[in-house]
């Protein structure tokens, strides 16, 4: 157990274990202490024979602890639908859960009826237990909320099913052969499923076709379309077709289909060049029989560059180039008299943002007025991964015709620089089927506000900016609309995702109120053990103000700082520092699970949003490229003295564990200040862009990374030189490698694309080489974010475990 007594010792006596693990766990404590080669061969001894009695009893320990954690359901959307008698809203959840045991993620569902009493309180009424989507790839109600597609994606060669559920039945099923389409995109990403106004039709984007194959058998390659069936035939590999990487591995193209629910056709939408990958699909308002247009996401296969021959990753990567399209979908009544849905062949998809590098989540307003859009133009243009967003609007023709020369309006531009307490720009990874207000203008949106997720309201027509959520650090995500109120749910380090309901007063002042959800959502156990908790959102000024630095990358950024609320013999509790990806991404203050484990445990933490972290504006944001692994570190370095200078922490009890760009930090910080880590975790890190260039998905990154912006944009190749891979090295963590003496955890991903396992093995091997203590966990089946639900429990179990250890 770690110095301090933990939150946990009240459930799980830990603290009894204290003492007779500290004496059977001796030998590991001594390797900490003696020549390295002895703590190497402790490893290894480690690893070849497994556990012994006494890790055996901390892993079991811990592990009752983190299952707590695991467990915890999370919200992830919700629907509202009215109430035929007004006055409540009819709310639907849909909650995620992982299935340790089935390795998966189970998905239920979870009604209430939701009515804002006279008093100004709103009261709930859930129904009394949830109902699992048992094989459920994604759901989407109808806009009358009388239906709702139920989409069953499965596995092999399968057809993929479609269900049309009323109140009470299933109306409708049919299956959908993977000649017609492969599965229906649910990522979140490409994924659209929309409904026509008058719900006879259903366009959505799923995966093209199984090309066809070679057949080969003993006499060689057997004509096209040979349907003989023999059991010496074989299918030959065919082109290779290249996919959007990391989490879209061996995906085809996504494509746009419509399903016409009263005959059951699906048709493959015509008029889009299958150089583009299509995503995001939604209907014109308009409900003209004969005339409907399809607006879509098309994002170039080539991203968009002579010089770029293959798609690149996408997964976390807004600097893909993109555009918004429409296609007119023309329908004609067929001899039965049955309204049929045919596409006109001839009209060509029409690019209505050829003014703007990235385009996507369009939304027309309810009037159909105008059409609202989000765009990434500042990481297109700069090559940055993620960036600061822009907001545009186009002024919808009132013949209601798509055309190429529609002006585009900016409505909210990229901050560049985000002065103390005012908006720093918009930061969305999504927005809401409908996200408008009553008056058709206002749009309502989450975005990140430097360390906190907020939510905000855009008039589209002023571009005026509001924050709609209170002014504390915590942190808000919108799950959908009630008419002109807000459902969403709110959290901290140390307070479970809560569901609030937000109303205003003519839209000046926004009110929350608490929606008592089911009683079990979160344990009174979780609950309890978080109240001795507390955290601060701390600013850190920085350092190097004389070097040449834009005004928005000198303002303070910020780290949170997550304890005990009870300090025992006044010695400070250890400390893990935790350190984000990306780098454009952020560690908000949200509730994490893995986090408030750590907590429990009793180290306290401090989670640095590092300059280059989203929230904070473009010129914060921008000042790292080119600089990683020398600003970032220096800023975690300061936020670090910042604690230890408060007295808040103790120097000599420190641990270190990031993610990727987190694992760069993580391991760049062991290599640059030897001294100040008693013990560091990394997962997937990148420790060698010379070698994750070759290999990664994004070689692109790792030039912009290493050159910043302009320059790694300029020379990106497929071939890099000598001197770019020289380049590359000396700014990565293996050329600090000689320097190393902490104990390191590493937990990689077998099926990583991102940051493939090469990385994080080699810089391992390297370390044990060195006779530095090490210990590596391979999940065989995970990719980048190592998020199944087995292996995030033993990634953090065994980083719990790995950090009591060195702590002894
Ligand atoms: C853009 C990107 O994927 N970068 C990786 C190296 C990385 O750091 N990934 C982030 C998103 C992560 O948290 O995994």
């Amino acid at each position: 157990m770690v110095g301090n007594l933990s939150l946990a010792e009240e459930y799980y006596g830990l603290s009894k274990l204290d003492s007779s693990l500290r004496q059977r766990l001796s030998p590991f404590s001594t390797a900490t202490t003696t020549s390295s080669s002895f703590r190497h061969l402790v490893a290894m001894k480690e690893v070849s024979q497994g556990l012994d009695v006494s890790s055996e009893e901390e892993f079991a320990s811990q592990s009752t602890l983190l299952k707590e954690f695991a467990s915890l359901p999370t919200i992830e959307k919700a629907w509202v639908f009215e109430s035929e008698n007004g006055g409540s809203s009819r709310a639907m959840f849909s909650i995620s859960q992982p299935n340790l045991l089935g390795n998966k993620k189970r998905t239920h569902i979870l009604s209430s009826h939701i009515a804002k009493q006279s008093d100004g309180s709103v009261s709930s009424q859930w129904a009394p237990f949830p109902v699992e989507m048992l094989g459920v790839s994604a759901i989407a109600p109808s806009p009358s909320g009388q239906k709702m597609l139920v989409i069953r994606n499965q596995e092999n060669d399968s057809p993929t099913q479609f269900e049309i559920w009323g109140p009470s039945q299933v109306d409708k099923e049919i299956h959908i052969p993977k000649s017609v389409h492969g599965s229906v995109y649910t990522d979140g990403w490409f994924e659209g499923i929309s409904w026509s106004l008058d719900e006879t039709l259903i366009a959505y984007v799923a995966e093209d076709p199984f090309p066809s194959k070679p057949v080969f058998d003993g006499l060689g390659c057997k004509k096209r379309g040979s349907t003989e069936k023999d059991c010496n035939n074989w299918n030959g590999q065919g082109d290779f077709e290249g996919d959007w990487g990391e989490a879209y591995s061996g995906k085809r193209r996504p494509g746009l289909f419509v399903f016409n629910i009263a005959s059951g056709d699906v048709h493959i939408v015509d008029g889009i060049s299958k150089s583009l990958s299509v995503g995001q699909v939604i209907w014109a308002p308009k409900n003209d029989e004969l005339d409907q247009y399809l607006f879509f996401v098309g994002w170039p296969s080539d991203c968009g560059s002579e010089k770029i021959v293959r798609k690149l990753g996408i997964k976390y990567c807004y600097n893909r180039p993109c555009a918004l399209y429409a296609v007119k979908a023309s329908f004609h009544k067929s001899e039965t008299d049955k309204i049929e849905t045919k596409t006109e062949d001839k009209t060509a998809a029409i690019n209505l943002t050829q003014g703007i590098s990235s385009a996507f989540f369009p939304r027309f307003s309810p009037d159909g007025k105008f059409l609202v859009f989000l765009s990434a133009k500042s990481a297109v243009d700069t090559g940055a991964h993620m960036a600061t967003d822009s907001l545009h609007r186009i002024d919808w023709p009132t013949d209601g015709k798509p055309q190429t020369s529609l002006k585009l309006f900016e409505v909210v531009p990229v901050v560049q620089c985000a002065e103390e307490d005012c908006f720093p720009g918009l930061y969305c990874s999504g927005f809401l089927r409908n996200p408008w207000l009553s008056d058709g203008r206002t749009m309502i949106m989450s975005s990140y506000w430097r360390s906190s997720q907020v939510i905000v309201s855009v008039d589209v027509l002023s571009g005026r900016v509001s924050r709609v959520t209170p002014n504390s650090s915590a942190s808000w995500n919108i799950l959908a609309l009630d008419g002109d109120n807000i459902l969403s749910v709110s959290s901290s380090p140390v307070e479970p995702p809560e569901i609030k309901y937000g109303y205003s007063t003519e839209r000046k002042e926004w009110n929350w109120l608490d929606i008592s959800g089911p009683v079990s959502i979160y344990s009174m156990k979780v609950k309890s053990m978080m109240s001795s908790l507390q955290y601060s959102v701390m600013k850190i000024p920085v350092r190097d103000t004389s070097l040449d630095l834009t005004d928005g990358a000198r303002t303070p950024y910020e780290a949170i700082f997550v304890s005990s609320k009870t300090r025992k013999s006044g010695a400070c509790d250890p400390l893990v520092v935790i350190l984000h990806g990306g780098p454009h991404s952020s560690s908000s203050t949200d509730f994490n699970k893995n986090h408030a484990f750590l907590s429990t445990l009793g180290y306290s933490l401090l989670i640095v949003n590092y300059r280059g972290t989203l929230g904070f504006g473009e010129e914060a944001l921008q000042s790292l490229p080119g600089k990683v692994g020398s600003q970032d570190v220096s800023d975690v370095l300061a936020a670090l003295d910042g604690v230890i200078e408060m007295g808040l922490a103790d120097p000599s009890k420190v641990a270190v564990v990031g993610i990727s760009h987190g694992g760069f930090l993580t391991t760049h910080l062991i290599g640059q200040a030897p001294d100040r880590f008693a013990v560091a975790a990394a997962r997937n890190p990148v420790c060698n862009l010379a070698l994750m260039v070759g290999t990664s998905d994004i070689p692109d990154w790792c030039y912009v990374g290493a050159y910043g912006c302009n320059e790694g944009k300029n020379y990106f190749t497929e071939a890099p030189s000598f001197d770019h891979l020289r380049v590359m090295y000396n700014k990565s963590p293996i050329s600090h490698l000689a320097k190393v003496k902490t104990p390191t955890l590493f937990l990689l991903g077998a099926q990583d694309l991102r940051v493939p396992v090469s990385d994080g093995l080699q810089y391992a091997r390297a370390l044990k080489e060195n006779g530095v203590e090490v210990k590596v966990f391979m999940f065989p089946k995970d990719i980048h974010e190592i998020d199944r639900p087995r292996s995030d429990f033993e990634s953090f179990l065994n980083i719990g475990v790995w950090f009591n250890k060195h702590f002894q």
